[in-house]
Parts: structure tokens; sequence; C-alpha cells
């Protein structure tokens, strides 16, 4: 694990958002399309404000939730709304968006579509206070079944103590990124992610299921 910290939140929501740009310009330099998974929460708004103005070829970038609330895309809990409000504007509205819900085709057909873009060009992940990823919470009764090497890439969550259930990558999804990067802001989030160090089980601290490959970028 690699630790950045910043002297503010703005500089690292620009700076980090420049990184995800270059990026995503090298992918797209040797590949046909790249593909980036996104946390949606209250963190990465600003950073996806400044990176949908970045110069990209965004017709060739693929974007997918990292997780999603079972919600109406229009709902203001709606991770996929968050992204395409904040980051699918503008050049970027041109970016192909893989939506973290099930169509007429069930949960296999949603697999089916996740497992197009894997594996992963680049994560962004957020983390909770609770040392959650995407919607890998810890206590919730999928949990030790999304952490497995054969999960499928996508799969329904029940976490506990919140409104409704999710869907989320699993733990062989987020590993599969070439590159890593960890979003957190503030003192209880640095103290969490110490813990999970410490902690090191996935099952107990869901964040350690990526930290060996991860970037963490932070700012107060
Ligand atoms: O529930 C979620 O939480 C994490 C962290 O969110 P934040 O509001 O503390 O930034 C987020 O990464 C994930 O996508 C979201 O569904």
């Amino acid at each position: 694990m690699k630790l950045v910290t910043y002297p503010d939140v703005e500089m690292m929501m620009i700076d980090l958002a420049n990184k995800l740009a270059g990026e995503l310009n090298t992918v797209l330099f040797h590949a046909e399309q790249a593909s980036i998974a996104l946390p949606g929460g209250t963190t990465p708004g600003p950073l996806y404000d400044a990176l949908c103005a970045s110069s990209l070829d965004w017709r060739r970038v693929r974007v997918l939730p990292t997780d999603e609330r079972l919600v109406p895309p229009d709902s203001p809990r709606s991770n996929e709304g968050m992204i395409r409000a904040r980051l699918l504007t503008g050049a970027a509205a041109e970016a192909q968006m893989i939506a973290l819900r099930p169509g007429a085709d069930g949960m296999d057909g949603l697999a089916g579509r996740v497992a197009e873009v894997l594996p992963l060009d680049i994560l962004l992940l957020g983390m909770g206070a609770d040392m959650h990823i995407a919607s890998l919470f810890p206590g919730a009764p999928e949990l030790e079944d999304a952490l497995r090497a054969d999960a499928p890439p996508v799969m329904q969550i029940t976490p506990p103590a919140q409104p409704e259930p999710r869907l989320s990558l699993t733990a062989p999804a987020l590993r599969s990124a070439t590159i890593v990067h960890i979003l957190i802001t503030g003192a209880d989030k640095r103290a969490a992610l110490e813990r999970a160090v410490e902690i090191d089980d996935p099952l107990l601290a869901p964040v350690c299921a990526v930290l060996g490959s991860a970037t963490i970028h932070w700012a107060e």
C-alpha cells in the first residue's frame, strides 16, 4: 500500500483527477477502449467535476459504478445518478455507462455485462469509516461469498443498518484492476485505514481485499 497525503482536499481532487486522466489517456494510447470503475457516496463529486473537463476521447471510455443502491437511477441516493450528474457532462457525456442495474435478463445478464469490461484498467474506490469499500460492508451476510476468488463479478449485498440492499462489484472484479486508487478524507477515515492495516482481514475490514495493490489518497 502506498499513502499519498495532500495539503488540502481541493488540491487532492484536482491532482487525482489529472492523474486519472493521464492514466486513461495512456490506456487509450495502447488499446481501443479503457474501463474505469468509480465510487459514489459523498466524497468524489469534486474529483468528477475536475475530471469531466479533461481532454480525453471519452467515447472510448467505459465507466461503471463500483456499487449501487437498489433505488431508481434518478434517486438522490443512486451512485449512477451522481456519476452521471458530476462526471458524464460536456465532452465526458460521450463515455459509455455500464449501469449496475439488472435488466429483464436478471443478475446473470448484469454479471455478463460487467464481465465484458473486466479486467478493469482503473479502479477508484471510496472507503467508509467502517472500512467498507464499494458495497462490501463488514457484517453483511453475503460478504464472505463476495470475497471468494470464484465470486461472480457483481452480487447483491445486504449491508447492516442501511436503508436498502445494494449491488456491488466483488473482490475478484475489484482485484482485476491494473491500477487501484482509494480516495479518503478526514481524520476518521485515516484512523479507519490504520485500523484496517492492523486487522489485516477483509472479513472484518473489507478494504484489506485491495490494500496490497492500492494507492491511498488522503487529505484532512
Ligand atoms: O456507500 C458508499 O460508501 C462509500 C464511501 O462513501 P462516502 O460517502 O463516505 O464517500 C462509497 O465509496 C460507495 O460507493 C458508496 O456506495
